[in-house]
């Protein structure tokens, strides 16, 4: 057994997402998000699954805070819901909705737990995605407008700040994969909407830094590793663009001020280009204060012409997966935070989204997921691994302190420290939650 050990000033936190946890979709002036319209369109999420009440937080977050206090956790990641606020994406405020989160935000540093807080997490307001959503340049100067609003709303309370999360899933994922909302199948749609996506989020730095807003800002990609099949030039080739996808082309603009040629290429070989307009790189490439990088699995690819958008072929080489079926692949994670690391400097990150999916239930008032902490244990060695080779990592935010609605995957993928039961809402503390508290007071685990 080896003893592995985290710096006594890293940080620990739980991770969350408003239309994930909250409920209360129609509830004190809420207003509908294109998360509302997809899930309540049939065929879209497993089991016809919705957001409508989900974890109940909305009603029940004092008892959730309860949880993360026991939990011994410095800060905790969560996010706004932007309709909740405004309702309809711009003009009257919800005061009802900013109550809700002035008093969440309160109960939390009442705690002691420092707020970490997303702006946005996919949750769009539907009126906004009725004038075209992220494709509108209109809706870049609403997302603007609204972490404007928040900011100062929030001077003091909240000193770290996340812009946007996984920009891949909310243009590729959901506008040429269509498997998230709003469900288009368009490559330029969704090369689009990335880049207003990043021109969004240099807009709100820069927005952040003119207002003198007190803490640091940055935001959360999602990266995962594809190891070649090979030392073929095809098959480098091919995971190189499977991971450019993820990593340069939302990396490149903000650190160097530039796509990626090879995926800009790539792109246009199959009809689709950014839409850049004067000053927009330099807007993208504000400087940030860290990095937020969500990692969940990794692979094995090879070169293959009939393999999709880019002609990399993922291949079953027999790694153990979690229940939603993804490798479980901690030597990716180590592997692809030092190419960020090498790439982009010593930034600062934080391991802003990293968990497992175990579909454990309770059994005599237990959920025994020991498959979640043996995760946890290879991925946490594999960030210590990487702040031993020089990379800046602060601080870690299990995903996800709950249960709670896992995008088109419903309800039935569980990827929490705490079991819900979806009919009574009744929280149970899994095994992985004493496991992660023990952690979380020791810095140190056997593995
Ligand atoms: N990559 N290949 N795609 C081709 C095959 O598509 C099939 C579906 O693909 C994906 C890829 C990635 C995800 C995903 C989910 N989470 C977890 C959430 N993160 C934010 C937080 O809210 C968590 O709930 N992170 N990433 C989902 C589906």
């Amino acid at each position: 057994m080896a003893i592995i050990q985290l710096p006594k000033d890293f940080q620990w936190g739980v991770a969350t997402a408003a239309y994930q946890i909250e409920g209360a979709y129609n509830e004190d002036g809420r207003g509908l998000s294109i998360w509302d319209t997809f899930s309540h369109t049939p065929g879209k999420v497993r089991n016809g699954d919705n957001g409508d009440i989900a974890c109940d937080s909305y009603h029940r977050y004092k008892e959730d805070i309860k949880l993360m206090k026991e939990l011994g956790v410095d800060i905790y990641r969560f996010s706004i819901s932007w309709p909740r606020i405004f309702p309809t994406g711009r003009g009257p405020v919800n005061s009802k909705g900013l109550e809700f989160y002035h008093h969440f935000v309160d109960e939390l540093i009442a705690n002691g737990i420092e707020p970490m807080c997303t702006l946005y997490h996919w949750d769009l307001p539907q009126s906004l995605q009725d004038i075209g959503g992220w494709a509108n340049r209109e809706v870049v100067e609403a997302f603007v407008e609204y972490s404007t609003f928040i900011f100062k709303e929030f001077n003091g309370k909240i000193k770290k700040w996340i812009t946007i999360n996984e920009p891949w899933c909310i243009s590729f994922l959901s506008n040429y994969e269509g498997k998230h909302a709003p469900g288009n199948h368009n490559l330029q749609l969704a090369v689009t909407i990335s880049h207003h996506l990043l021109l969004a989020h240099g807009k709100a730095v820069k927005a952040f830094r003119n207002l003198g807003i007190e803490g640091e800002i940055g935001y959360a990609p999602n990266v995962e590793w594809i190891e070649p099949f090979s030392s073929k030039q095809e098959d480098q080739d091919a995971c190189h663009r499977g991971m450019g996808i993820f990593i340069e082309w939302f990396f490149d603009p903000v650190f160097k001020g530039k796509y990626p040629d090879f995926m800009l290429d790539w792109f246009e070989q199959n009809g689709a280009v950014p839409e850049i307009q004067e000053g927009d790189m330099q807007m993208i490439s504000q400087p940030i204060d860290f990095v937020g990088i969500n990692f969940y699995t990794g692979s094995v690819g090879r070169y293959n012409k009939e393999a999709g958008l880019l002609e990399v072929e993922k291949i079953n080489i027999g790694y153990q997966t979690t229940d939603i079926g993804w490798n479980i692949y901690p030597e990716g994670f180590y592997k692809v935070l030092n190419k960020i690391n090498n790439q982009y400097g010593n930034i600062p990150i934080y391991i802003t989204e990293n968990g497992a999916c175990y579909n454990d239930e309770v059994i005599n008032g237990r959920v025994k997921d020991e498959g979640r902490i043996e995760y946890l244990k290879q991925h946490l060695t594999s960030i210590r691994r990487s702040i031993e080779t020089g990379v800046n990592i602060k601080g870690y935010f299990a995903w996800s302190l709950l249960d709670n609605f896992e995008w088109a995957e419903g309800y039935d993928m569980r990827f929490g420290l705490v079991h819900i039961n979806f009919h009574t809402l009744e929280r149970t503390k899994k095994d992985s939650y004493y496991w992660y508290k023990k952690i979380v007071r020791n810095r140190w685990f056997e593995i």
